[in-house]
C-alpha cells in the first residue's frame, strides 16, 4: 500500500475535484435513504386504512376514502421519484468530478512516465525488454487508475451509505439491524474471495492471450522463412497448442464466473429471509410496525451494493499497489548518462579519444582496451576491423550512448560529459548499423530531425543520399508511406534513407556505423563524393568493413579485439605490410572470385 503514496501527489493537485467529488458522494447517498423512509410510511399507511376501507363496505363513503388513499398513494409515488431525481444528479457530479479527476491522473501519470523513459539511458533499455516498459504506462497505468477513479469512488459511497442505513435501521430497531447486518461482512468476504479469483485467473489469460499473439506476430513476420523451409505443419501445431492452452484457462474463469453471481443471490436472499423472520417476531411483540420490515428490506437492497463494491475495491486496491510498485521502480531508475549545467557551444568537431577502455555494463564484455586516437575538423577518419572488434563501440561512444570506464573523450579539447548532452546529439549526426524508419511518410522520415517540413531541403539531402531518383519513382514520391503502414524498400534504400536523415542535419560530426553495406560500390562512391562536399570543414567518422569505402580517408584505424593495431592513411598503411594490407589482399581477391 505504501506504493500508492506517491500518488498522493496527484489529490493534492486536483484537490478542487475532489473534494466536490466527496460532497457529491455524501449528498448522493442522504438521497438514496429517504425514500425507504418513505415507503414505511407509505406502507403503514395501507395497512392502517384498508381495515377502515372494507369497514365502508357497501357504503358511498367508502368511494371518498378510496380517493384520499389513493391520491395519498400517489404523493409518495411522486416523491420517491423526485428523490430518486436528486440522487440520480448527485450520482452525476459524483462520476463528473472523481472519475472525471482519475482520468486527469492517468493522463499525467502517462506523460510523467514517458518523460522518465525518455531521460533513461541505453543500458537501461538493454536490460527492459520492450513489452515490460509498454506494459507499465498502459497496463499499469490503468490499474492504477482503477484505484483513483472507481476505487476511491466506490469507498466513500460504501462507508457513506453504511454509516448512514446503520444508523437508520438502529434507530428503528436494535435486534432487526444487527440481524440484518451479520451476513454482510460474509458477503464482503467471499466477494473479495471470488473477485482475487477471477483476476488472478484473468491476469493468466491475459499472458496467454499475450503469449498467443507474440506467436502470431512472430510466425507472420517470419513467414517468407517458415515457408521456405516448409514448417507451416509445425508452426501450426504450435499455434493449436498455444490456443488449446489459453481454451483451458479461460474456461477455468467461465466456471468462477458461473458461479459468483448465484452466490452473490443466495447469501442476499438469506439477509431478506432473516429480516422477515426477525421482522415478524418484531411485529407481533408491537415493537414496529410493517412498515419498518419494508424499509428494511429496501434498506438491504441498497447495501448489497456497497458490500459488493468493498471485496472488489479491496483486490482493485491490492492490484493498484502491484502496478504503482512496478510503476515506481521505473520512476526511481536514474538516466546514466547525465549532463548538469553542461557547455553550450557550436562544436568544431575535433575529436579525442584518449586512452579508452570500455566495458559494456550488461554483459561485462570489454568491448574496448586503451584506444587513443585524434580527428582535426575537417577530416575523415574511417575505422575499420573485423566484426566484434569494437566499431560500433567507438561510435556508441561518440554519441555518449554509454560513458567510457577508462579513458577520455574529448570533443574539441573538452571532456564529451562536460558539453550539454542535447546540445552535443542536435549537432551530430548518426546512422546507426541497424537501419530504423518510422512508419511514416519518407519526407518525414529524412526530415525527423526538424520541426517543420522544408521540402527543398529534404530533396536535397536525399539526393545527397543518392536515393532521390530511387523517391520519385515511386508513384507517391517523398509522400509514400514506409514501414508497417506502407510499402516496403529495400536494405540499400532504406540505409540511404536513413543516411539522408542525417544529412539533413547539417551535422558537425557525422558518424556512419556500417551503414553503406547493402550499397553497390558505384553509389556508394557518389555518395562518399557527395560526403566530401556537404561535410566541407566539418568532421565524419566512417565505419566501415570495406576497404573500397575508406580509402580516401584522411586517417584510418584499424580495430582488433577491441585495440587499435595499426592507423594512418591508404598508403602508409598499405607500406606497413600488416593486418590492413592482408584485408585489403582478401578483399580483392573476394572481389576477383565473384
Ligand atoms: N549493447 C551491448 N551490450 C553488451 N555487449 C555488447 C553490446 N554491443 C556490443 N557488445 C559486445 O562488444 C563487443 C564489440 O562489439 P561492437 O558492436 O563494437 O563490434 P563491431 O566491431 O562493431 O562489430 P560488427 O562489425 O559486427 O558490427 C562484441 O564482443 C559484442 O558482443
Amino acid at each position: 500500500m505504501k506504493h500508492l503514496a506517491y500518488l498522493n501527489k496527484f489529490f493534492y493537485k486536483y484537490r478542487w475535484r475532489l473534494i466536490p467529488g466527496v460532497l457529491f458522494v455524501v449528498a448522493s447517498n442522504i438521497f438514496g435513504v429517504l425514500p425507504a423512509q418513505v415507503i414505511r410510511v407509505a406502507f403503514d399507511l395501507v395497512s392502517e386504512n384498508i381495515d377502515m376501507y372494507r369497514l365502508y363496505a357497501g357504503f358511498s363513503e367508502q368511494h371518498v376514502i378510496y380517493d384520499v388513499f389513493g391520491a395519498g398513494l400517489l404523493l409518495f409515488g411522486a416523491m420517491v421519484l423526485v428523490l430518486a431525481l436528486i440522487r440520480g444528479l448527485f450520482l452525476f457530479f459524483m462520476r463528473q468530478t472523481i472519475i472525471l479527476m482519475s482520468r486527469h491522473i492517468e493522463y499525467d501519470l502517462k506523460n510523467e512516465i514517458y518523460t522518465h523513459y525518455q531521460a533513461l539511458s541505453m543500458a537501461f533499455y538493454r536490460r527492459h525488454n520492450t513489452g515490460d516498459l509498454m506494459n507499465r504506462v498502459t497496463e499499469d497505468v490503468s490499474r492504477v487508475r482503477m484505484y483513483l477513479g472507481p476505487g476511491i469512488m466506490y469507498s466513500l459511497n460504501t462507508v457513506v451509505m453504511f454509516v448512514l442505513i446503520v444508523y437508520a435501521m438502529l434507530t428503528v430497531n436494535v435486534r432487526l439491524a444487527v440481524y440484518s447486518i451479520l451476513p454482510m461482512p460474509i458477503l464482503a468476504a467471499v466477494i473479495y474471495y471470488v473477485n482475487n479469483q477471477i483476476e488472478s485467473r484473468s491476469e493468466k489469460i491475459q499472458q496467454r492471450l499475450s503469449s498467443l499473439s507474440g506467436f502470431v506476430q512472430e510466425t507472420f513476420s517470419g513467414i517468407r522463412v517458415v515457408k521456405s523451409y516448409v514448417r507451416e505443419a509445425y508452426i501450426r501445431k504450435n499455434f493449436a497448442a498455444e490456443s488449446e492452452d489459453y481454451k483451458t484457462h479461460s474456461m477455468g474463469l467461465a466456471k468462477v464466473q458461473a458461479l459468483f453471481y448465484p452466490i452473490i443471490l443466495l447469501l442476499a436472499g438469506l439477509s431478506v429471509v432473516i429480516v422477515l423472520y426477525v421482522g415478524g417476531t418484531e411485529v407481533m411483540r408491537g415493537n414496529i410496525s410493517p412498515g419498518n420490515i419494508a424499509e428494511f428490506i429496501v434498506y438491504l437492497s441498497q447495501l448489497m451494493f456497497p458490500v459488493m463494491a468493498l471485496g472488489w475495491v479491496t483486490s482493485l486496491t491490492q492490484r493498484a499497489a502491484a502496478s504503482q510498485k512496478r510503476i515506481n521502480e521505473f520512476l526511481h531508475e536514474q538516466p546514466e548518462i547525465i549532463s548538469v549545467n553542461g557547455i553550450k557551444k557550436t562544436i568544431d568537431g575535433r575529436i579525442e579519444f584518449k586512452n579508452v577502455s570500455f566495458t559494456y555494463p550488461e554483459t561485462g564484455i570489454q568491448a574496448l582496451n586503451d584506444v587513443s586516437f585524434n580527428v582535426e575538423p575537417g577530416q575523415m577518419l574511417a575505422i575499420i576491423g573485423r566484426t566484434g572488434s569494437g566499431k560500433s563501440t567507438i561510435a556508441n561512444l561518440l554519441m555518449r550512448m554509454y560513458d567510457t570506464t577508462g579513458g577520455q573523450v574529448l570533443i574539441d579539447g573538452i571532456p564529451i560529459q562536460q558539453i550539454d548532452l542535447n546540445n552535443y546529439r542536435s549537432q551530430t549526426g548518426f546512422v546507426p548499423q541497424e537501419v530504423f524508419l518510422f512508419s511514416d511518410t519518407i519526407a518525414n522520415n529524412i526530415a525527423f530531425s526538424t520541426d517543420i517540413l522544408n521540402m527543398p531541403e529534404v530533396e536535397q539531402a536525399a539526393k545527397d543520399a543518392a536515393v532521390y531518383n530511387n523517391i520519385v519513382e515511386l508513384e507517391n514520391g517523398f509522400q509514400t508511406l514506409i514501414g508497417e503502414r506502407g510499402i516496403t524498400l529495400s536494405g540499400g534504400q532504406k540505409q540511404r534513407v536513413s543516411i539522408a536523415r542525417a544529412i539533413m542535419k547539417h551535422p558537425q560530426v557525422l558518424v556512419f556505423d556500417d551503414c553503406l553495406s547493402a550499397v553497390d560500390t558505384r553509389t556508394e562512391e557518389e555518395i562518399l563524393q557527395n560526403l566530401g562536399r556537404v561535410m566541407n570543414g566539418k568532421t565524419s567518422v566512417i565505419i566501415s568493413h570495406r576497404i573500397s569505402t575508406i580509402k580516401n580517408a584522411d586517417k584510418i584505424i584499424v580495430l582488433d579485439e577491441g585495440r587499435i593495431v595499426e592507423q594512418g592513411n591508404h598508403d602508409t598503411l598499405m607500406e606497413l605490410q600488416g593486418a590492413y594490407l592482408a584485408l585489403y589482399e582478401k578483399q580483392l581477391l573476394e572481389e576477383e572470385s565473384v
